[in-house]
């Protein structure tokens, strides 16, 4: 439990001393709520004794009051102190776990941690905001409460004293292996937690899928699985915890016991007062109360322990350096406006990349073709630096990318890809993405350079209709050229594109390609090229071969020199399908 207490106090960072003075607090709060016995017993002596006066009555009563008031004004202060620390702490991790998030490099996010992000995000964060700054004033409540009581034990009898410390210590024993197997437990409950909601989230993905290969019962037997074992898990807990639950309860009896019967033992021995006897009685059976109290959390604290580990592991995850302060100089005829000097690169242990070196001057458009997993992506992602290249570098005018700071870099990259994502948003929301500013005359002009203005002004509240969740509500052709809008209000001077391979109408695919062309107008583009219009028109075709540069040059030269490129054209003359000849070439 104090290591919780521990673990939850580096968590609160700057709020840490705020929240230890809620513990002073929190002790005064406990030595009001006991002060009541303490009064009770010095009347009863008193009595006894035969000098309790009237006004010895009223000062009582007035201590007492005193005292009740005080309990609450103190657990305000605890409550107000902690609480207040707690929504300021938990709003400053989720905006550190967001930036964080932002910084990690993409293979964090394919790496089939989606599960793991939903579920730390979602259930974990979500759990130790309710419930750390609860336990923790619970908790340390109960240790105060606990100290004071066992104190007063020792000053009305030090062997009573000692009877209820040795009780404390043993249940303290048997809680320290109660709390390290729940450790073990509650890992598994949350692990099984992040299962279930990596299930679900790829039930929702992969639900068109499922149904149109008829497996949507087989993706719910696997949903329907997930949530059995997460339910097994939590029930495996709750059965784990009860017995040693139960072993707790027999400590703090046979300790009750044991303190009745030796102040039993030493009263009749004439070693006891009677008051300091009636206080023991009086105290008896919640002389252990604290620590049952604060043990009964036990469930929750192995769950929260887990939690905070849980979070903590995603933030400790290492970023992609981003403290690049180099200033990008402007464009020039001298220097290419993207360079990949001998760049290598593996994801995990395999290198897919091996010495890639070619340059694009400023307006010029490079072509990159090649096979299917031949490395086309990868190299547009290096120069986003979703990833870091192994070796070499990437440059921009003539500066590694690494050494520009995000901002920078991407405010000189516009990317359109393959897979559209769009934000539950309004049209307009998602066309200034990259341009909060621009003005509603821009917004139209790109809409209508990017053949959208038609379908737009057909949805039922124009540029402020909300669009669905990744675009659901559009066609393809439609989430396509939106996607395009956007980049052209953006007007970034360098443009990546991944040509669509979908096979749309012909209607759609002209829109598409007229939109394109008015995005890449005076712009420096690399294109991943699935058209061979797009190819032949391109300055510079750069072939790429299981990673390498197998050749390059224009259409015209590549031609010329008859190797895999002219092959690849040749197949698509007579087959017509750019794709399937890739593969053969
Ligand atoms: N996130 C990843 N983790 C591990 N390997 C990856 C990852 N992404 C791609 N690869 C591998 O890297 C290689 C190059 O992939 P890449 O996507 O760059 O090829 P590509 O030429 O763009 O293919 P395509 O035309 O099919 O999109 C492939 O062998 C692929 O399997």
């Amino acid at each position: 439990m104090l290591r919780l207490i521990h673990q939850i106090m580096l968590f609160a960072g700057s709020y840490a001393p705020r929240i230890r003075v809620s513990y002073i607090f929190a002790f005064l709060k406990s030595l009001c709520a006991n002060g009541p016995v303490i009064v009770a017993i010095v009347l009863v002596n008193m009595l006894l004794e035969g000098t309790l006066e009237p006004s010895g009555c009223v000062v009582a009563g007035v201590v007492l009051l005193l005292l009740i008031v005080l309990q609450s004004v103190f657990q305000n202060i605890v409550d107000r102190l902690q609480s207040a620390a707690g929504y300021l702490m938990f709003a400053d991790a989720r905006m550190k776990l967001a930036t964080h998030l932002r910084h990690l490099p993409m293979g964090y996010f394919t790496a089939g941690n989606l599960g793991k992000i939903s579920s730390v995000l979602s259930a974990d964060m979500v759990f130790v905001e309710e419930q750390s700054m609860d336990v923790l004033s619970q908790v340390i409540s109960d240790v105060f409460a606990q100290i004071i009581i066992v104190a007063f034990m020792f000053w009305l009898h030090p062997i009573i004293g000692f009877a209820a410390l040795a009780t404390v210590f043993a249940a303290v024993v048997v809680a320290q292996f109660m709390n390290r197997e729940a450790l073990g437990e509650s890992v598994n409950r949350q692990q099984a937690i992040e299962q279930l909601t990596g299930a679900v989230l790829e039930y929702a993905e992969g639900i068109a899928v499922n149904k149109s290969f008829n497996r949507a019962g087989v993706g719910a037997r696997e949903l329907r699985e997930a949530f059995a074992e997460s339910r097994d898990h939590n029930l495996s807990f709750e059965r784990f915890i009860s017995p040693w639950q139960r072993a707790l309860l027999v400590i703090y009896a046979i300790g009750m016991s044991a303190v009745v019967a030796l102040c039993v033992w030493l009263y009749g021995q004439g070693a006891m007062e009677p008051g300091n006897f009636i206080g023991v009685m009086f105290f008896a059976f919640s002389l252990f109360a604290p620590l049952k109290h604060m043990y009964s959390l036990d469930g929750t604290a192995a769950i929260m322990k887990v939690s905070l580990d849980r979070v903590q592991s995603v933030l400790d995850e290492e970023e992609i350096e981003d403290n690049g302060k180099k200033v990008l100089p402007a464009s020039s005829e001298d220097v290419p406006e993207i360079e990949f000097r001998n760049v290598s690169f593996s994801y995990e242990d395999e290198e897919v990349l091996h010495d890639v070196s070619f340059t694009v001057h400023v307006g010029e458009t490079v072509a990159l073709v090649g096979q299917s997993g031949s490395g086309k992506t990868t190299l547009t992602n290096l120069l986003a630096r979703f990833w870091d290249v192994s070796s070499g570098q990437v440059l921009v005018r003539g500066v590694d990318v690494r050494e520009l700071s995000s901002e920078v870099l991407m405010g000189v990259l516009s990317m359109v890809f393959q897979r559209v994502y769009l934000f539950e948003d309004t049209v307009r929301a998602n066309l200034s993405m990259g341009a909060p500013e621009a003005s509603d005359k821009r917004i139209v002009q790109a809409a209508e350079k990017a053949q959208c203005l038609n379908f737009i002004m057909k949805l039922p509240y124009g540029f402020d209709t909300v669009i669905g969740e990744g675009a659901s509500t559009l066609s393809g052709g439609e989430a396509q050229r939106l996607s395009i809008a956007r980049c052209i209000l953006k007007d970034a001077p360098i443009v990546i594109l991944d040509e669509a391979t979908a096979n749309l109408d012909a209607d759609n695919e002209s829109a598409i390609q007229q939109a394109m062309s008015e995005l890449c107008r005076d712009k420096t583009t690399i294109v991943i090229a699935h058209h061979l219009s797009t190819i032949m028109s391109a300055d510079k075709i750069v072939v790429l071969d299981s990673g390498r540069v197998a050749e390059m040059g224009s259409h015209e030269e590549l031609i010329a020199r008859d190797g895999m490129y002219a092959k690849m054209v040749a197949a698509e003359l007579t087959a017509g399908v750019w794709s399937s000849c890739k593969e053969e070439a």
